[in-house]
């Protein structure tokens, strides 16, 4: 197995004045395919570290890669791309246009960006529809639909574009846990069919203790690293 993502001593440090470092010189290789965890204290810097792993912020040192390519050789245009064709994206708060239906908020990231949506594309959302068990409920309002079935809906839009990579900050976060279960049964299940790699945030021991490896992070560090695969 391939390393996807490799961190290289990557350390962030916020602001300019008053400086606070949050990540400590953290080396990482996530295997292609794995379904790992990410655990640890509020504050410790776990979405820091999802946010520089799939390249929504810059690490203030150390190196970055995705798929063996260096982040810090590209321009923020080639990061976008990189961003759009390899990553997806899930998180707490699901981030749904509550006046477009289910299938149009999975969508939206491609009339956003081209003004049209394809054939093929619009098989693919009812597909993903599909996978994610919304077909009967896919023309709904996003703001009708239950929290559970809001937060399928933006696992269907991380997948749009077939990413070999999903990073997920607690998408479980708010949900009941009988729905959080099924949440992360539809992950596994993605992860196990199309060999997607996983870094998933969670507070839920339930979930984390699933997972084919779990990371804890304290206090910017890797305090510790259990795989079982
Ligand atoms: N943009 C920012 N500017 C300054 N400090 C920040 C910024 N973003 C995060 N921090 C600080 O970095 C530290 C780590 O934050 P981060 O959100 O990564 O932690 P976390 O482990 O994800 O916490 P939680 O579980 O509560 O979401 C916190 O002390 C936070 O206040």
């Amino acid at each position: 197995m391939d390393s996807i993502v490799k961190l290289e001593k990557v350390s962030k440090i916020y602001g300019e004045e008053i400086k606070t470092q949050v990540l400590y010189d953290i080396d990482l290789s996530v295997k292609q395919g794995t379904f790992n965890g990410i655990i640890g204290q509020s504050g410790s810097g776990k979405s820091t570290l999802l946010n520089i792993l799939g390249t929504l912020d810059r690490a203030t040192s150390g190196e970055v890669y995705i798929e063996g390519k260096a982040v810090s050789d590209l321009s923020n245009n080639e990061l976008a791309e990189l961003r759009n064709s390899t990553i997806g994206f899930i998180f707490q708060f699901h981030y749904l246009l509550p006046e477009f239906t289910a299938i149009e908020n999975v969508l939206m990231p491609h009339y956003i960006k081209s003004g049209r949506v394809d054939k093929k594309l619009e098989a693919r959302a009812n597909e993903l529809m599909d996978i994610v068990g919304l077909s009967n409920v896919k023309n709904n309002m996003a703001g009708s639909m239950s929290g559970g079935q809001q937060q399928r809906t933006a696992i269907a839009r991380s997948l749009i574009n077939s990413p070999k990579i999903v990073l997920a900050d607690e998408p479980t976060g708010n949900l009941d846990s009988d729905t959080s279960e099924t949440v992360y049964e539809l992950l596994r299940k993605v992860n196990k069919d199309f060999d997607t790699t996983f870094l998933v945030i969670t507070h839920d021991r339930r979930i984390a203790e699933k997972t084919d490896r779990i990371i804890e992070i304290k206090d910017g560090k890797i305090h510790s690293d259990f795989s079982k695969i």
